[in-house]
């Protein structure tokens, strides 16, 4: 870690012992290759012990920016009325529904004066704090400044987002055209078309935060629209968009854009899908009412277990999104045992996992059980399998090089080695299999679907996606790796069986009831011919990409060789390439051995 982030690291861990009575932290930063930086345990630790205590005050989320902000309290997100609530925020008397809320975000982008109906969700509320804090005449210094100053500094170039938005500076240009032209031909279309969702969600927020720059006083009159464009306000989501936590707020409308907050220090935890090493125990506890000196805070002793594992929220087209979560991506959700937790109030703790760690061991979150191409478009960066390595043999924990995590608990042969955007780690030419026991290994066909679904005329079209809506079924055109062996997701073989079958067929209703998924045998050959072909065609494609990604990386060797970021995302690149060739040779194997798939 370079001095100033050190620094700033001891600046924040300052500030919240001196401000914010309870915090705790055994872990200490460290700059992990390729990682930038991660958390670690500062000394061996057992079962049961506090990692780390974060109290709700030191969070950074509408509920503790509404007494102090600058931003006008009309935009601030109203909390649902509850009965136990205590929240100071504004209450409104009636819940949106999602449906609502968007309605109410779409008459927002189109409203053209300042009005007092006018609403931010979190998202975009922590976004304009954010972004605010770049103001060059520093009029909006925020009270978590301390925490702001140990954000990263910019997500240009690795971060996707940042490859398809223009940089507002001339001078950048050039080099942003190798980025563009890398999302144009290095990237398959369904990793393009999950860059282009996160994309959408931005280009919408950055809409409505120009508008409340133009329209809304302070702002207004400060001409700030003309200090505060698109980079900083790309800057400022894509910081809440990677690093924020779900967690209730008790804020109405969808949760995912409402119902999460910003953790100073818990928001250097990086991500693992290796379950023997992730640290899954984050509970939740009702915060103890605080005076703001340390003597008066003593541990709340109602705690609940809930396990809390960061996950990646929901987004509009997948289901799937940018927003560490919960197991199930619905944030923390508060049960009834655990209605004595109020919302805005709850401090988090995070507890050393049963095995223990280690001196100098890094502590994992699963951010979600996201595959490659999800990862790498929300978060910008994803895992690869390493060489298989025997389950004994333990990494030198001291070691600050090696980052690989070796040997899962069942003795299956994955290890998984945390991709470095300095490009030190590669995907395995030689043995690829490593892909084959990968957690969350993902082909997404979506796009070869979507082609012969553009082959049906639109009121077929329209029967059919009824069917499959009906039946769960519609999206998930997915093969998996695991649970092994790689196989096709039901829906994708739903939609097949379906888009095999005539629109006048007496089987359909049977389908659509749920009585019926086997439909007859020539429909069953007909759907596995197509599996083939697109499989066959994801292998062909992924081939290609890799030859102009491995061009692409001789390229940047010869000429740049001071180009590491470049190198590290050509790696994840090529890495992507590996896993769509291996999931989907291993599923027409299966093909041509004439397994039956269910
Ligand atoms: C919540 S932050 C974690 C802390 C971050 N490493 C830092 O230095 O501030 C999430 C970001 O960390 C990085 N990251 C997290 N897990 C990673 C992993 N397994 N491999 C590579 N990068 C990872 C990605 O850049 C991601 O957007």
């Amino acid at each position: 870690m370079n001095k100033s982030g050190e620094q700033g690291y001891e600046s924040l861990i300052k500030w919240l012992e001196e401000k914010h009575p309870g915090f705790k932290s055994n872990l200490y930063l460290r700059e992990v290759p390729g990682l930038e930086r991660g958390l670690t345990s500062s000394h061996k630790l057992q079962a049961g012990d506090t990692l780390l205590h974060i109290p709700s005050t030191c969070m950074l989320n509408p509920l503790t920016l509404l007494p102090n902000s600058p931003i006008p309290k009309h935009l601030f997100p109203q909390t649902q009325p509850s009965s136990s609530s205590s929240s100071k925020a504004s209450v409104s008397n009636t819940s949106r529904s999602p449906s609502e809320a968007k309605r109410a975000r779409i008459s927002l982008s189109t409203s053209s004066s300042s009005s007092p109906s006018r609403k931010l969700d979190t998202t975009q509320l922590l976004t304009l704090h954010l972004a605010l804090t770049k103001d060059p005449k520093h009029r909006y210094e925020s009270d978590w400044k301390v925490y702001i100053d140990t954000l990263p500094q910019s997500f240009r170039p690795w971060h996707p987002l940042t490859w398809v938005v223009k940089p507002d500076l001339d001078e950048d240009e050039e080099d942003w055209k190798w980025w563009n032209c890398l999302y144009q031909i290095g990237l398959s279309e369904s990793a393009k078309m999950k860059i282009d969702d996160v994309r959408e969600r931005f280009e919408k927020d950055y809409e409505i935060l120009i508008e409340v720059l133009k329209e809304e006083d302070p702002f207004k009159s400060q001409n700030l629209v003309k200090e505060i464009g698109k980079e900083e306000i790309l800057w400022a989501w894509l910081n809440v968009n990677t690093r924020s936590i779900s967690i209730p707020l008790n804020i109405p409308g969808p949760s995912e854009r409402n119902n999460h907050t910003l953790v100073p220090i818990m928001d250097f935890i990086n991500h693992s899908s290796d379950p023997s090493i992730i640290t899954p125990r984050v509970k939740q506890l009702a915060a103890p009412s605080r005076q703001r000196t340390r003597s008066t805070s003593k541990p709340s002793t109602a705690s609940t277990d809930s396990v809390f594992l960061p996950s990646p929220p929901l987004t509009n087209a997948s289901a799937n999104g940018s927003r560490l979560g919960t197991a199930n991506g619905t944030g923390i959700g508060l049960r009834k045992a655990d209605q004595h937790l109020l919302p805005g109030k709850i401090d988090l703790r995070l507890v050393c996992p049963d095995r223990g760690l280690d001196e100098g061991e890094e502590v994992f979150f699963e951010y979600g059980g996201h595959s490659s191409e999800m990862l790498f478009a929300e978060y910008g960066f994803c895992e690869i399998p390493k060489t298989p390595v025997p389950t004994s043999s333990k990494r030198d924990l001291h070691d600050e090089t090696d980052i690989k995590v070796e040997g899962l608990n069942d003795g299956s042969l994955t290890s998984v080695t945390q991709v470095n955007r300095d490009g030190d780690q590669k995907p395995n030419d030689e043995d690829t299999t490593g892909w084959l026991t990968m957690r969350y290994g993902e082909v997404d066909v979506t796009p070869y679907i979507r082609e012969l679904w553009d082959e049906q005329d639109d009121e077929e079209q329209e029967e059919k996606k009824q069917v499959l809506e009906g039946i769960g079924c519609w999206g998930g055109n997915t093969l998996h790796a695991s649970p092994s062996p790689p196989h096709p997701a039901h829906s994708l073989l739903m939609t097949l069986r379906v888009l095999h079958l005539p629109s006048t067929s007496p089987r359909l209703p049977n389908v659509s009831k749920g009585l019926v998924t086997y439909v007859s045998p020539s429909n069953e050959t007909s759907a596995m011919l197509t599996l083939e072909d697109i499989c066959k065609g994801a292998v062909k494609n992924a081939e290609k990409r890799s030859k102009v990604v491995q061009r692409l990386d001789v390229d940047v060797k010869d000429k740049l060789q001071s180009d590491t970021e470049k190198k590290g995302i050509l790696q994840m690149l090529k890495a992507m390439c590996q896993e769509e060739q291996v999931i989907c040779k291993a599923v027409l194997e299966r093909l041509e051995n004439g397994e039956e798939f269910s």
